[in-house]
């Protein structure tokens, strides 16, 4: 253990004096061996640990590696460790030993030079148990802040990319941290794991680039965002949002309406439901169109359906007179 107390030997009279002829180190270690003061120290766990002088002290090694550096371990710290244990062994064969380091212990203490620190930072470099485990949690932290400030680096490169993106694509947002725009519809798949049918249908339909409205509505509505969008007729806004549609309801189920469209005129959801029809090949999915003569004959207590396209006014009727049942849709 590379500890070195520095203490003033108060209750055994004069300190040792290798200069002083008339008082050699033996009889000088004679007197003193008998109490000296460590051995007030011995019993208790302090002599064992010294990690009580260092608890509770943090060190920011970043900030002060330079000082770390100069005073890394050295020789003087095994020496007095040397010291330390034949003091306690009390071994003859070694005082003379110790006599010479304690007396060139002394004169670098009496130069007044640095080596007294350099001691008392190995002290604190070798304590075991605290002052390694803080080290630790320290370089844990450490390591726990520098990647949080490279992923905010990240996340701020990220943002000046959307928007370089976006003003490329004549695309306006607004809201709190939007979803960034899609590339491609190829990263459909390497962010949201889009199924491979509706990428397939994708392509024989020749849709090779989203529209700048699929680019920002489709992730956002697979963010599971809400969303108010707004683009030129025929700009593509129905696979806008019915492609997120059909990649969060997977798979067909026959339990009821699971999502429905609401569309101001029988055009435009006419126009819809066959553009739905087209995105959905391949799979089996329920697709209904609300018209009139559905409305007259079908029986909604057993409808099939995954996605019910319709009007306001005979959704209405049809939940007024036909009790249908929407309180299966998916969120
Ligand atoms: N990414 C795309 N690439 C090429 N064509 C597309 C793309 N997206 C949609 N289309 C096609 O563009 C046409 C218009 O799309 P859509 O009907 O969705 O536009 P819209 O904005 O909904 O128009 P409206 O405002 O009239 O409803 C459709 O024929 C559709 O198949």
């Amino acid at each position: 253990m590379g500890i070195l107390w520095v203490v003033p030997d108060f209750f055994h009279g004069e300190p040792y004096n290798s200069e002083n002829v008339s008082r050699p180190f033996d009889p000088w270690f004679k007197d003193h061996d008998q109490k000296p003061l460590y051995h007030l120290f011995v019993p208790s766990p302090m002599a064992n640990d010294s990690s009580f002088l260092f608890s509770g002290i943090r060190f920011n090694t970043k900030k002060f590696g330079a000082d770390i550096a100069r005073f890394q371990k050295k020789d003087n710290d095994t020496d007095s460790a040397k010291i330390w244990s034949v003091a306690e062994d009390g071994s003859a064969k070694t005082r003379e030993a110790v006599e010479e380091k304690t007396a060139s212990t002394k004169k670098r203490k009496r130069k007044g030079n640095s080596s007294e620190n350099v001691e008392g930072f190995n002290v604190f470099r070798n304590s075991a148990s605290v002052a390694q485990s803080s080290g630790e949690v320290q370089a844990d932290q450490e390591s726990i802040e520098f990647c949080k400030k490279k992923n905010k680096k990240e996340q701020n490169r990220q943002l000046e990319r959307d928007a370089i993106f976006r003003k490329q694509h004549n695309i306006h947002v607004s809201g709190y941290n939007v979803p960034s725009p899609l590339q491609s519809f190829d990263e459909l798949k390497s962010r949201y794991k889009c199924p491979s049918y509706l990428l397939r249908n994708l392509k024989e339909l020749g849709f090779r680039e989203p529209t700048p409205i699929q680019r920002q509505t489709i992730p956002v509505l697979l963010d599971g965002r809400e969303c108010f969008a707004c683009a030129p007729t025929g700009s593509g806004k129905t696979l806008a949002f019915v492609c997120p549609m059909l990649m969060k309801l997977k798979d067909s189920e026959k339990g009821g309406i699971r999502a429905v469209i609401l569309c101001h005129t029988r055009e435009l959801s006419a126009q819809i439901f066959r553009e739905c029809k087209k995105l959905a090949k391949r799979k089996k999915f329920g697709i209904k169109l609300m018209t009139k003569s559905l409305l007259r004959n079908a029986d909604f207590s057993k409808f099939p359906c995954d996605i019910l396209i319709s009007t306001p006014l005979r959704l209405r009727l049809a939940i007024k007179k036909k009790k249908i049942d929407l309180s299966r849709h998916d969120d």
